[in-house]
Parts: C-alpha cells; structure tokens; sequence
C-alpha cells in the first residue's frame, strides 16, 4: 500500500477493501474548511460556552456554573427551569451583565460579556437587555406614573428636546396597551394591582427595544391565574415584536407554555422540551412535545436522573455505537447487541 498522500487507492492488508489515500491538496482543503467553519452560536443572540462561575465566601467555594452551553435564537421565547440552587439566576445575573463569569464566553447580540469595561456594561444594561425582577416593587419607580416608568430608560439613554419626549411618551404609551395595561399609565404603581405592575414592568423592559429581554421568575409573587397572564403578555411581546425572551420560573405548568424549556442541573445545561403545534391528516391541530438531552461540544450528555436511578447506573457505564442510536449500559450489565461470544471470551 501507498503511503504518499498522493490521492491513491490502497488497502489495509486483511480489510478486503481498498482504501483512498488523501491527497496533500486535499488535505489542505479540509483544513481550510474547517477553519471556514462558523464559530460555536454565531447565529445565536445568545451564546455561553463552556460558562462557569464559582462564588468563594467563607474559604469555601460554589460552583454555580459548571461549564454550561447554551444558544438562544432570535425570536426565541425559552423558559429555564431547575432544581433551587442549580444555577438558574446566576446564568441570568451574568446574561443581564450584572454579574461577570469566572470563565468561559458569553456573547449577548454579538457583546462579549467577559471583556465589557464599566461604560460598555452600562450602556449594555440599558440597550441591550431588559429585565423583569420577581419583587414587583423593584421593577417601577414608586413616585413616577406607569407612563413615565417606561419613559424613564429612553430617557436615560440620551436625547433631550420635546420631539423626542413625545416620542416617548408615545411609544410607552403603545407599550402599555399592547400589554393590556394602557389603563395604568398615570397611575402610581400602588394604585396597580402586582400583575398589572408586572405588565408594566414588560413594558419598561422593552423600552429601548432590547436584543433580550430576561425574567427572573416574574410570576413568583403571584397567584396562579395572575401569573399565566403575565405569561401571555411575554408570548404576545414575543409575537407581536419579535422581543426573545428568555423566562426563569418554578412554574412547570406556566414553562409548559413556551415553545422552548431548558433544565439547568449542577450548573450544566441539562436537558430540554421543544414544543411545536402539529396538524393531522384532520386538519386538528395538537401540541407535540419532545425532551432531549443536551449534548455539549465535548461530546458529554446529562442521564436524566430517574434513568440513572432506575438502572442503578453509576460512575461507568458501558457504551457502543449502533447504526443509529448510541447504545449506554450499567457496568455490569452486557451489551445486548454485543456478540456474546466475544464477551464469554474477555471474561474468562
Ligand atoms: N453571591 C453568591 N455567593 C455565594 N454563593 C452563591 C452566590 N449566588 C449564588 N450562589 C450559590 O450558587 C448556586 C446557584 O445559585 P442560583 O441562585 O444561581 O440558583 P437557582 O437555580 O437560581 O436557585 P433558586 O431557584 O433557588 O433561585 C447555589 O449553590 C447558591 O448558593
């Protein structure tokens, strides 16, 4: 057999087969094409790679984020639900540019998040992202009108004159009735009852007309039916402008609505529901749901726990490639598809 890379036919002696041989040019041309690849969420207005974020206090330290990947779309609206503690609002603190990881990448509408000096933060804070915090009363101003609250983060970044104030008043009073709330316009937030105080926060959110805007658990403080209408209000901000959304909760009723679930587990990307409407040969429309587990660029997946548990499955597993599926076993337990021959022989 050839060894040049000449772009020859041979064969390995033994394989039956012959064997082509890659020529120079064309190794230099799947090298050039794996550079030309596109970078890991390059269509993605969110992209974290490999993020981690450990907290220190007390000598001890907490790995919040263990290496976790993640893209959102344009357009996306994505619930992120998980286990108290498994690093749901730190991912969030970090997307919102309010906390900054210990390493990894995080890119949020093309800005890097590790290399943002303190005016780009802000700036980014104000323009890029908006935020909808639990505590109702931490989302409004108390002495300004629903109106100004929502005019409040365009007027802070810049512009001064009556054309433009105008326009402000304008365009957060079209917010405002878009969320249903444009009742609530001159009033303080305490004459507006905690789900029209939500509403309103949306609206604020979406001022500056944001690339993201990110709700850590909006309806926390509200009772069920009031936070399933907060829940519209993101699908209707999410249809309506295009707005990706990207919603904290322990609702997995409310998650259940969004086209999109993810499950951050120990600080990783777990698992994750598409949801997607399906019509029949009827022409009866039905919401087909599928879970998958999350592959990260290592190549590593999270088991869901209940399968780990339900084969007692721990530390090693066994694992073969089959035509179409990955096939992964107890340890102690034998491949069904392997040749029991071949084992009968290994174990003797
Ligand atoms: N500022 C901090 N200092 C030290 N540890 C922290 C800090 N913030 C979060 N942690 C720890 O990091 C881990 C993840 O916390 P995080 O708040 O992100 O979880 P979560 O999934 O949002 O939980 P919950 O649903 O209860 O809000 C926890 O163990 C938490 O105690």
């Amino acid at each position: 057999m050839s060894t040049t890379a000449q772009g020859q036919t041979g064969g390995r002696p033994g394989d039956g087969g012959p064997e082509t041989v890659p020529s120079l040019d064309e190794l230099r041309g799947r090298v050039a094409a794996a550079r030309q690849q596109p970078a890991y969420g390059h269509d993605a207005v969110i992209a974290c790679d490999r993020l981690v974020r450990i907290f220190s206090s007390d000598g001890v330290e907490v790995q919040a984020l263990q290496g976790l990947d993640l893209t959102v779309a344009k357009g996306d609206l994505m619930a992120l639900v998980g286990a108290s503690g498994s690093g749901k609002s730190t991912l969030l603190q970090i997307l919102a540019g309010l906390d900054v990881p210990t390493a990894g990448k995080a890119t949020v509408a093309g800005r890097d998040l590790m290399a943002m000096g303190a005016k780009e933060r802000l700036a980014y804070r104000r323009e890029v992202v908006g935020f909808v915090w639990q505590q109702t009363a931490r989302n409004l101003m108390p002495f300004l009108t629903g109106r100004q609250n929502v005019a409040l983060p365009m007027q802070l970044s810049g512009g001064r004159g009556r054309a433009l104030k105008r326009q402000r008043g304008e365009r957060a009073g079209e917010l405002l009735d878009l969320l249903g709330v444009g009742h609530c316009g001159d009033r303080r937030p305490q004459q507006m009852s905690g789900g029209e105080q939500q509403r309103v926060a949306i609206a604020v959110a979406l001022a500056n007309e944001p690339s993201v805007v990110l709700a850590d658990e909006p309806t926390g403080e509200l009772d069920s039916e009031t936070g399933a209408q907060i829940f519209e209000a993101f699908r209707t901000v999410n249809r309506e402008l295009g707005a990706t959304v990207v919603i904290v909760t322990h609702d997995l009723m409310v998650a259940g609505e969004v086209r999109r679930t993810v499950a951050v587990r120990d600080g990783r990307a777990s698992s994750e529901v598409l949801r997607r409407l399906a019509t029949d040969e009827h022409g009866e429309e039905s919401l087909e749901e599928r879970e998958y587990a999350m592959l990260d660029r290592a190549g590593r997946i999270q088991l869901p726990r209940q399968f780990l548990e339900a084969l007692g499955m721990e530390h090693r597993v066994g694992v073969s490639l089959e035509p179409d599926h990955v096939g992964v076993w107890p340890e102690q337990q034998q491949d069904p598809a392997a040749d029991g021959a071949d084992l009968d022989e290994r174990t003797d």
